[in-house]
């Protein structure tokens, strides 16, 4: 277990009561009230600090049961390219709210020899193991990649991060996030598995089929023995990435379903994790919807993105903006003339 301090109670309270003090019908502006004294309880402070420094790390790596995408185990590599490139769907979408976004090589299925010395710093392996017929990692690379996943989580907010957002880039991983969901909630296959890329129902039965089988092999009971079987270097460092940001105090924002799965582990190791963790918004995977609701956690956002690569947590950092905007700036209702 791994200890993370729990936000602060009386901040939350503080905020509450100005958010019912402003000049407003108590209540009235619904969520964005919620995420205010949130944030509040984050920072231990009323009004929250602006959220300025937002930063993507996007875990890239591939997986063995690649084959239940509707794209190419190629592409992974490929995506890389164009993250660097800055031309990724994250990266357009992160530069309208000024977040940065960087790119890790965890387990790609490529030497990326082209790509700098940096990106390759911390990776793993090549390519995840097939978890339909073989452990997704060898023994010990599940806490090695954990770590890595804290180390850079540690140097984002070393480096300022004020907010901290997992990205994901590998074919194949929705099929290892509905695994790992299933296997810490006990679901059968059938109801977390979606069609991620976009197969069609021949292609998620064949996917259905490969989560089956996975869950079926013998593994352990701890959360790196599931991280070990079903998971992936990437679904490693990301648990680990989350676990630090709330080890350190440093709101987390949840993207779709790969770190949803990944929290779900995550919340394992380190239980009180969650208190930092924000859900970005809805995904149109099962096991997302499943993981939210384990964690408790209400997506802020329904926008039926289904790319993952942190889109669309970046897509909810305005309403956190807004929330916090809202508690330092409006004025009170005593003071109506
Ligand atoms: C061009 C392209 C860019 C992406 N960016 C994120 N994903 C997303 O789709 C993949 C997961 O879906 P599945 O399990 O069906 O493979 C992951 O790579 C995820 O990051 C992409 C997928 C593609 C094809
Ligand atoms: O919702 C997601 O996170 C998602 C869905 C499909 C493919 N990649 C990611």
């Amino acid at each position: 277990m791994i200890d993370v301090p729990l936000p602060d109670s009386r901040a939350r309270e503080e905020a509450l009561a100005r958010l019912d003090a402003l000049v407003k019908p108590v209540g009235a502006l619904g969520r964005l009230e919620e995420l205010a004294a949130w944030l509040s309880a984050a920072h231990g402070v009323v009004p929250p600090r602006p959220v300025e420094d937002v930063r993507v790390v996007v875990f890239a790596g591939d997986h063995g049961v690649s084959a239940t995408s509707a794209y190419p185990r190629e592409v992974t590599a490929a995506m890389v390219r164009v993250f660097l490139a800055g031309r990724s769907g994250v990266n357009v979408l992160a530069k309208q709210v000024g977040a940065r976004v960087r790119v890790l090589d965890i387990a790609v299925d490529d030497d990326l020899a082209d790509v700098p010395e940096d990106v390759r710093a911390y990776k793993i392996r090549r390519g995840s193991g097939s978890i339909d017929v073989e452990d997704a990692l060898a023994p010990g690379e599940a806490s090695r990649a954990f770590d890595v996943g804290r180390e850079v989580a540690d140097k984002e907010i070393d480096g300022g991060a004020d907010l901290l957002i997992p990205g994901d880039m590998g074919i194949g991983n929705t099929a290892v996030a509905a695994a790992l969901v299933a296997a810490v909630l006990g679901l059968p296959a059938a109801d977390v598995v979606g069609t991620g890329t976009g197969v069609d129902e021949a292609g998620r039965a064949r996917k259905v089929a490969v989560v089956e089988r996975a869950l079926a092999r013998p593994r352990g009971d701890g959360p790196f023995d599931v991280l070990t079987a079903l998971g992936s270097a990437c679904a490693a460092a990301t648990a680990g990435f989350l676990v630090q940001g709330a080890v350190r105090g440093v709101p987390v924002l949840l993207d779709g379903v790969f770190s949803g799965a990944a929290a779900l582990v995550a919340r394992e190791i380190a239980p009180d994790a969650v208190h930092w963790w924000l859900a970005g918004h809805r995904s149109t995977e099962p096991s997302q919807a499943y993981a939210l609701k384990a964690l408790g956690l209400a997506p802020i956002l329904d926008l039926g993105l289904r790319l993952g690569e942190g889109s669309g947590a970046v897509q909810a950092v305005p309403t956190l903006r807004a929330a916090r905007a809202v508690l330092a700036e409006m004025g009170l209702l005593a003071d109506l003339a």
